[in-house]
């Protein structure tokens, strides 16, 4: 634990004496770009590390904070400090536009979107007479604080590496808090995340502004330390080296955009000086081994740089485990719970048609409070389907839904997780990467509030300690509270599966709909989940169970709904289901 706290008070000790230190001054104007780079490559581990939205256009923000302070401090005479408020709003207003544009876009469509406006704002710089055009702007003045002038190198370090080191605070704070885990959930697709009341798109914009103000400010810091500013540090190119930077650190991790930064500019720098001096020719030739080392890393250490030595160094520092804090915190909001035996949900005629496929034909049953309802069929009989419809994933073609007496038949997801009714899915869904905890606690999302700036200036630790509070109580509730501080993705799945219903508990839901949950799992695996849902029902909960496992689904429920080429055949106890001639035709009678 000393280590852990030591090695980064130590460097940063060493990182603060180094400019009182006879360092040449070369390697203090080398630290001062790495600080400027690293600002840029963070907001790429928040964008695309974290967020999944890859970005070649991170330049395009470095030239609107560099072009406004330069524009409004040597045309104007503004202080450079109010020309950095202004280039981060300017910044704020372009990057909303850019993200109603183009982040609803996804695949390969976003980041070709990202080199088209990167290209088009750097001919836009480029081409206009009131920017200087390709010669830009001359003579900024020296940055200034307190009366002191920042007009040194060794002096703007200071201010450079304050920047940078507040950039990853913020950053690092934002992943470890409510709407961290809400980023994170993005990278694995939206479905889940929706589910848990995250709207998703709110946050792609999100990471994409922080991203685009992060840049806007190493713009700021490069434009007063270079004192001009011309297009061509903000052309695409650059934009690809930012990347590269991310990536070459870790592009996942916050200390990786320092890692990847470093290298890149130390080994760009020595190579350009060596490698003309080694062959006895002028070139480029750094191009060439830097990509053929970015290649070969990418095969060695496709992580980045940062995470491969953290494996390096696993053997000698002991995992981080997060402090134990939140005995005692209060309990989250909790929602009026239906009385046991009242109608609850409602599924009334409803009806999907892809084309021309009927995939749901007038499907209707009811659940009521307390009850656990199976809903089983042969393969392709439209159960997921129904799910779907119920949970909002799917749009009704007609039919209604009603929950708790509200119609919520056209909602969607994140609506109806508000409404009452959370969800698991086939196919677990979860932050590999993210505690068995904080997996959990991102169900309590919807019964918090805590925002992006109070995470960033970590704020939000009294919420934080209520959120945790509420996922052991729930992780407890299934029995996995021994395994709260494993990654979710080094579980088996039949605890990822437990695991998942642990975060639709942390919702406090009205209503659990549980898809498939037996699917794929071994026979003690089932055994404990079917122990899990009868002792949910004995605390009053009720439950819709998609399942392809009879023998699972007859011991467990109240009432079962057979369904068979999208229609209901017959709805009964498990036993009028057993016995039914139809349900053996159609079903038991394919499977057995
Ligand atoms: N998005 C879609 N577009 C077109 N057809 C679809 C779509 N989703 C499902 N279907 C079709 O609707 C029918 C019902 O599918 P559904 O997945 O609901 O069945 P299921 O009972 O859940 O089957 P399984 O047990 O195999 O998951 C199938 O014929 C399927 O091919």
């Amino acid at each position: 634990m000393q280590s852990r706290k030591l090695l980064p008070a130590l460097g940063l000790l060493v990182l603060f004496m180094l400019p009182v230190l006879p360092v040449p001054e070369f390697w203090i104007t080398q630290l001062n770009y790495i600080g400027m780079f690293a600002l840029v490559a963070l907001g790429l581990v928040l964008l695309t590390g974290v967020g999944g939205l890859t970005s070649f256009g991170q330049a395009a923000f470095v030239g609107v904070g560099a072009y406004t302070t330069a524009l409004l401090s040597t045309r104007y005479g503004i202080s450079p400090w109010l020309a950095l408020f202004a280039g981060l709003a300017c910044t704020v207003l372009i990057a909303l536009l850019l993200a109603w544009l183009t982040l609803r876009m996804s695949g390969h469509y976003l980041p070709l979107a990202t080199i088209a406006w990167a290209l088009s704002l750097n001919y836009l710089i480029a081409n206009t007479e009131f920017l200087g055009k390709y010669d830009g702007i001359l003579g900024l003045p020296a940055l200034n604080l307190f009366g002191l002038s920042l007009q040194d190198g060794r002096a703007l370090y200071y201010l450079v590496w304050i920047f940078a080191l507040a950039g990853a605070w913020g950053v690092k704070n934002l992943l470890d808090s409510r709407p961290g885990r809400a980023i994170r959930a993005l990278n694995g697709g939206t479905v889940m995340a929706e589910a848990m009341g995250v709207s998703t798109f709110r946050y792609k914009v999100v990471i994409f502004v922080i991203a685009a103000m992060l840049a806007s400010v190493s713009g700021w810091l490069f434009a007063h330390f270079q004192r001009t500013v011309n297009p061509s540090p903000f052309a695409l190119k650059m934009g690809i080296e930012y990347l590269f930077m991310a990536v070459v650190g870790g592009v996942g991790t916050v200390w990786g955009a320092f890692v990847g930064s470093g290298v890149l500019k130390i080994l760009e720098d020595q190579l350009k000086e060596l490698l003309p001096r080694l062959l006895g020719s002028n070139g480029n030739f750094e191009v060439i081994v830097l990509g053929v080392l970015l290649v070969l890393m990418l095969k060695y250490a496709p992580k980045g740089l940062w995470p491969f030595s953290q494996g390096l160094t696993a053997r000698w520092l002991p995992a981080r485990r997060r402090a134990h804090d939140w005995a005692g915190a209060a309990p989250l909001p909790a929602r009026d719970k239906p009385e046991p035996g009242e109608l609850l949900l409602e599924v009334d005629k409803v009806r999907k048609q892809f084309g021309g496929l009927v995939a749901v034909n007038d499907v209707s049953f009811k659940i009521r409070a307390g009850e656990i309802i199976g809903l089983i069929g042969p393969n392709g009989a439209g159960k997921s389907t129904t799910f779907n419809l119920v949970s909002g994933v799917l749009s009704l073609t007609s039919g209604k839904v009603n929950f708790r007496g509200l119609p919520v038949g056209g909602l969607n997801s994140r609506r109806i997780a508000e409404r009452g009714m959370s969800r698991t899915f086939q196919h677990v869904k979860m932050i590999a990467d993210m505690t068995v905890l904080e997996n959990v606690a991102l169900g309590g999302y919807l019964r918090s509030s805590s925002g992006t700036l109070r995470a960033m200036l970590r704020l939000d630790r009294a919420e934080e300690r209520c959120l945790f509070a509420e996922a052991e109580k729930q992780l407890q509730r299934i029995g996995m509270q021994g395994q709260m501080h494993e990654l979710a993705g080094n579980l088996a799945l039949g605890p990822q599966r437990l695991m998942e219903i642990a975060r639709a508990l942390c919702t406090d839901p009205a209503l659990l709909l549980l898809d498939e949950p037996a699917a794929g799992l071994r026979h003690k695996e089932k055994q404990a989940l079917a122990e899990v849902l009868r002792q949910l029902k004995a605390e009053g909960l009720s439950i819709l169970l998609v399942e392809h496992d009879m023998e699972f689904v007859m011991g467990l429920t109240d009432r079962i709904v057979v369904m068979e080429f999208g229609t209901k055949l017959i709805e009964g106890t498990p036993e009028e289901v057993q016995a039914s001639p139809e349900v053996r035709a159609a079903y038991l009678g394919t499977e057995h």
